[in-house]
């Protein structure tokens, strides 16, 4: 797989400004000097000791780049160009898009066409089944993590797999947190989580995509995960008045609790509301 190169970064790319940053990474927008080619690259700080709070540990970090070599080759995960190691950070050399967050999208139009909606969930189901079929779950979907191509195109990238996993029978994943409005049942219990967790999300990124509102916010966020283990969620008429049947049975049958019985995203993606006509 991809080495982590001890070259200094520095030397082979010019970094230029902040496009992002989160708890353990800030991504900024840079220029590999041999080509001229535009990047993002997303420096995650190394946790120095096991006891300390900041950063994270190798295998951690191992992780997010174990999974985007097995799935970058797909056109809707974003690719991974190469992998520094500069001591205090491990740096991610990915692939720059230029249209944003699709979170913005949703956010200067309040809510989207059915046609719009279902297109892009079409695609974001595309990634997704190819997730899945590596047994690799997202664990962190969410319209912030979905990027366009460019402004006024449909084409999106799936993005920040630092939550992935590698889903199997054998080893329990339990101890994940994503974000409040998105997170599944099974992960308020801490119960197993499974690829099923990632179709509930899309449940979530599917009502607030035709809605403009969220099913499950609440005041604070124990509030948002008791709405949430209770699956307390309506369609409404307020925002919902213009809504198909079709798009709301195609939501509800993502807002299942019992995660045997949720829709996978193989069934998903042949959904009457997906299927182009
Ligand atoms: C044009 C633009 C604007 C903000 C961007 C990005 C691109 C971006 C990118 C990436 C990541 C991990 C975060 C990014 N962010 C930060 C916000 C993502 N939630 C990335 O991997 N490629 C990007 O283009």
């Amino acid at each position: 797989g991809i080495e982590y190169s001890t070259e200094p970064f520095e030397s082979l790319y010019e970094v230029y400004e902040d496009i992002g940053s989160g708890q353990f990474a800030v991504v900024r927008r840079c220029v590999e000097k041999a080509t001229r080619s535009e990047y993002a690259a997303k420096y995650i700080r190394k946790r120095r000791v096991a006891s300390s709070r900041r950063g994270l540990p190798l295998e951690v970090i191992a992780r997010e780049v174990h999974v985007l070599q097995k799935l970058h080759k797909h056109q809707i995960i974003i690719s991974l160009h190469q992998v520094f190691d500069n001591g205090q950070h491990v740096i991610l050399v990915l692939e720059l898009v230029r249209g944003g967050e699709l979170f913005e999208h949703i956010s200067e139009r309040e809510r989207l066409s059915e046609e719009e909606a279902s297109a892009f969930l079409h695609q974001i189901l595309l990634g997704v089944c190819h997730m899945h079929s590596h047994d690799i779950a997202h664990l962190d979907l969410k319209p912030e993590n979905v990027l366009l191509l460019s402004k006024n195109r449909q084409h999106i990238k799936l993005i920040d797999f630092g939550l992935s996993r590698v889903i199997t029978d054998a080893e329990e994943v339990r101890d994940l947190m994503g974000t409040a409005e998105f997170v599944a049942p099974e992960i308020v219990n801490y119960e197993p989580l499974c690829l099923a967790t990632d179709m509930w999300a899309i449940g979530v990124i599917t009502y607030i995509l035709v809605s403009g509102s969220s099913p499950f916010l609440g005041d604070s966020q124990q509030e948002t995960f008791n709405n949430v283990t209770a699956v307390d969620y309506t369609f409404d008429t307020q925002y919902f008045s213009g809504t198909s049947d079709l798009a709301k049975d195609f939501i509800c049958r993502l807002l299942v609790k019992d995660v045997r019985k949720r829709m996978t995203a193989k069934e998903s993606l042949s959904h009457p509301w997906i299927q182009p006509e």
